[in-house]
């Protein structure tokens, strides 16, 4: 598929922010009325549901929004081409050394950009969810080497296109850089829009409109797709779907990445839009799915090990409180666990011996000092997607 080459086409598409509108949709369009959702939005809805769910199962949900995040940071970064991994990323907090510094930087930069947002939307005092908002986050998510002279935190100047050399060859030639602010501003109000007339969009629905809106747009110089993709993580809590980030939606999108680019291509080119719309609801189902039954292996994954553990005669209470922590510290040193653990370090070097001997842990430099240990089955566990 070819753009016109022309910016006029592309205008007119971000003006089709207002065909979001229920009320103002062309009688054309009836398949975005909502019945016609019904069923894949309640499948939907209910994944999302029975996803709470399982994180209530569990003691503590910190370790499950520990990874649970960090996945979607390094899924949504891996979709842009990021060559990061979930060990380097663990290795870069455990202060250990990593190559490919600059691809995770990418990915800490969209978890801090995220935490900014989740911080606001829940602070009552906080910014709504809105373009100043989003411009924060993405000042974030840009901020460092690779970001520079992107425009961090600024809304385009200039034209920008997808795929191709130049607006004439390109897949998708977004609006021009002077209807960007009104078209953004458009869609903050449908997004806090409530009065949606007789037949209300459900909000996943909403969601999925939001994103496609988003990314036809295009508002900023890079980083849209990211930011784009935080926005759905925000609306999703936003709207009470799903209170806590647990889901990593951008691993559906990044194993179906063609099909994913191809529907939001079809909505402009075909008038597709219920196409975009079940493409998407069923990525939020199987996400929410995927995400839940990664929750009952890893839970069965810390059970089995704790079994072992309480069953180990050398094992006591540091080596106790050693395991509960790695889950949020699945590569760490002794030094490190002699500071969490406020201990001295022949005792800190004990509890990993207890989990090393168990093979819960094993050691990763294979040096005599400056030992570095990983929870590799953990991280395994966490790596699949
Ligand atoms: N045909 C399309 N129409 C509209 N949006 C698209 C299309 N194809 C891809 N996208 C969206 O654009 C994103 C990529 O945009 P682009 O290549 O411009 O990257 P970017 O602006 O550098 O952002 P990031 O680096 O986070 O992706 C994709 O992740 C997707 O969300």
């Amino acid at each position: 598929m070819r753009s016109t080459g022309t910016y006029a086409a592309s205008t007119t598409l971000g003006e089709s922010v207002q065909a979001f509108v229920p009320h103002a949709l062309p009688p054309a369009k009836p398949a975005l009325a909502p019945e016609s959702f019904v069923e894949a939005n309640r499948a939907a809805e209910l994944a999302l549901a029975r996803l709470s769910g399982v994180a209530g199962l569990v003691p503590s949900v910190d370790w499950l929004l520990y990874s649970a995040i960090r996945k979607e940071a390094l899924l949504t970064s891996q979709i842009e081409g990021t060559q990061a991994t979930l060990a380097d990323l663990f290795d870069e907090e455990a202060g250990f050394a990593v190559n490919n510094t600059d691809d995770v930087e990418e990915v800490t930069n969209y978890l801090r950009a995220f935490r900014l947002v989740q911080s606001q939307l829940r602070d009552p005092a906080g910014l709504p969810l809105s373009v100043r908002l989003l411009c924060d986050a993405h000042r974030l998510l840009l901020d460092g080497a690779r970001g520079n002279g992107k425009q961090p935190g600024e809304l385009r100047r200039s034209q920008n296109w997808i795929g191709g050399t130049r607006p004439g060859n390109a897949v998708f030639v977004p609006p021009p850089p002077e209807r960007v602010p009104a078209l953004l501003a458009d869609l903050e109000r449908f997004i806090h829009n409530t009065d949606n007339g007789s037949q209300p969009l459900p909000p996943l629905v909403k969601t999925a409109l939001v994103h496609l809106q988003f990314e036809t747009i295009h508002p900023f110089l890079d980083g849209n797709g990211r930011i784009g993709r935080l926005l759905i993580a925000a609306l999703l809590e936003h709207w009470g779907l799903l209170p806590e980030p647990l889901m990593y939606l951008s691993g559906y999108l990044k194993q179906h990445q063609f099909e994913y680019y191809r529907r939001l291509s079809n909505v402009r080119t075909e008038g597709d839009w219920e196409g975009w719309v079940a493409f998407f609801l069923e990525g939020v189902a199987t996400a929410a799915h995927d995400a839940e039954r990664n929750i009952v292996a890893i839970a069965t994954l810390l059970a089995t090990d704790r079994r072992s553990l309480l069953a180990a005669p050398k094992a006591g209470p540091s080596s106790y409180r050693l395991f509960e922590m790695l889950p949020m510290m699945p590569r760490f040193t002794i030094d490190q666990v002699r500071q969490k653990l406020a201990t001295s370090f022949p005792t800190a070097t004990a509890a990993v011996k207890v989990l090393e001997d168990l093979g819960i842990v094993t050691e990763l430099t294979g040096q005599k000092k400056n030992r570095s240990y990983s929870y590799a089955a953990y991280i395994a566990l966490l790596s699949a997607v």
